[in-house]
C-alpha cells in the first residue's frame, strides 16, 4: 500500500479567518474517498492543496511523496488528475471535446504548439468513448450541456494516467439520468484495482458511487469524522456535520439522507 496525500497539523488562514485547522489525514493508493461538509467548509481548499495549487499557512502536506514547498509543483500537478469548476472556467470556449481532455497529458487547458501522438488522440477518445462522450469529440466545448461538460472533465482528468483523482462535485448540475451513468463509470472506476487513488467532493450523499472506501466530514474547517464510509458515515455524524438532524439510509451500496422528522 502506497501513501498518495498526507496532511499533517494543516491549517490554512485568510486574514483573520481559518479556512481548515488540525487536518490530519492520509490516502493510501487504493482508497476512495468522498468529501462532504456545507457551503463554505473548506473542502475545494483541501482540494487545492491536494492538487498542489495551494501551499498551507500552517503544518505539511505532502503529494505523492513530495511535500508541498520543496518541489517544482509544476511536475507534481500533471500527476495529478484534477476536475474542478475553476479549472472548467480556464478551458477556451471553442476547443474541440478531442482537445479539452488531450491538452491535460501536458498540463494545459488550450491546445497551443505541444507536440500530442496518435496514441494521445487515441487515449483522448477511449476515455470520451467510457464516459458516453465519444460522438462529441469535434463539438466546440462551449456548446456541450452542462452534464456532458462533466463528463469531458473527469475524461480530462484521466488523461495523464494520474497517480491521485480529484473530483470537486463532478455530478453537480446533472440530471437524475446523467448522474447515474457518471456514477457508474465512477462505481467502475473505484472497483479497479490499476485506478488511481480517488477524492471526490459531493454535496450530497446520493452522488456517492458504490465502491468508495472512506469519508471526510468537514464543517467549518475542521474534520467532525473521517474513516471508512460503512462505519463513518452515520446519521449522528451527519447531524453534527450539517448542524440539523438527519436521517440516513443506506441500500445496495448507495446512501440517501434528509431532514429527520
Ligand atoms: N482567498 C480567500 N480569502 C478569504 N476567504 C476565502 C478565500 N478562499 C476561500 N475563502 C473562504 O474559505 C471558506 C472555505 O471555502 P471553500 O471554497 O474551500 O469551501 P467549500 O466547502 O468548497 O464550499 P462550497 O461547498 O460552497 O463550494 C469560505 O468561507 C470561503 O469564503
Amino acid at each position: 500500500m502506497t501513501e498518495v496525500l498526507r496532511f499533517e497539523g494543516v491549517r490554512v488562514r485568510r486574514g483573520d479567518n481559518e479556512i481548515l485547522r488540525e487536518i490530519d489525514w492520509t490516502v493510501s493508493d487504493q482508497d476512495r474517498w468522498v468529501i462532504l461538509g456545507p457551503n463554505g467548509a473548506g473542502k475545494t481548499t483541501l482540494m487545492s492543496m491536494a492538487s498542489a495549487r495551494l501551499h498551507p499557512t500552517e503544518g505539511t502536506v505532502t503529494v505523492l511523496g513530495e511535500t508541498l514547498g520543496d518541489t517544482d509543483t509544476r511536475e507534481l500537478r500533471v500527476r495529478v488528475g484534477l476536475s474542478s469548476a475553476a479549472l472548467a472556467d480556464r478551458i477556451p470556449p471553442h476547443e474541440t471535446v478531442r482537445n479539452v481532455v488531450m491538452t491535460a497529458a501536458h498540463g494545459v487547458t488550450g491546445r497551443w504548439q505541444e507536440e500530442y501522438e496518435g496514441l494521445d488522440e487515441d487515449r483522448a477518445d477511449a476515455l470520451l468513448w467510457a464516459f458516453g462522450m465519444g460522438d462529441f469529440a469535434q463539438r466546440e466545448f462551449s456548446t456541450l450541456s452542462e452534464g456532458e461538460r462533466k463528463r469531458v472533465q473527469v475524461a480530462r482528468a484521466l488523461m495523464p494516467d494520474p497517480e491521485l483523482l480529484l473530483l470537486d462535485e463532478p455530478a453537480a448540475g446533472l440530471d437524475l439520468g446523467g448522474r447515474e451513468e457518471l456514477l457508474g463509470a465512477l462505481t467502475e472506476l473505484a472497483g479497479d484495482h490499476r485506478s488511481p487513488a480517488i477524492v471526490m467532493v459531493t454535496h450530497h450523499v446520493e452522488e456517492i458511487p458504490d465502491g468508495f472506501t472512506h469519508v471526510m466530514l468537514l464543517r467549518e474547517g475542521r474534520i467532525v469524522a473521517a474513516g471508512p464510509l460503512g462505519e463513518t458515515l452515520t446519521a449522528q455524524a451527519l447531524s453534527d456535520t450539517y448542524g440539523m438532524p438527519v436521517e440516513l439510509a443506506a441500500s445496495g451500496g448507495r446512501y440517501a439522507a434528509r431532514r429527520a422528522s
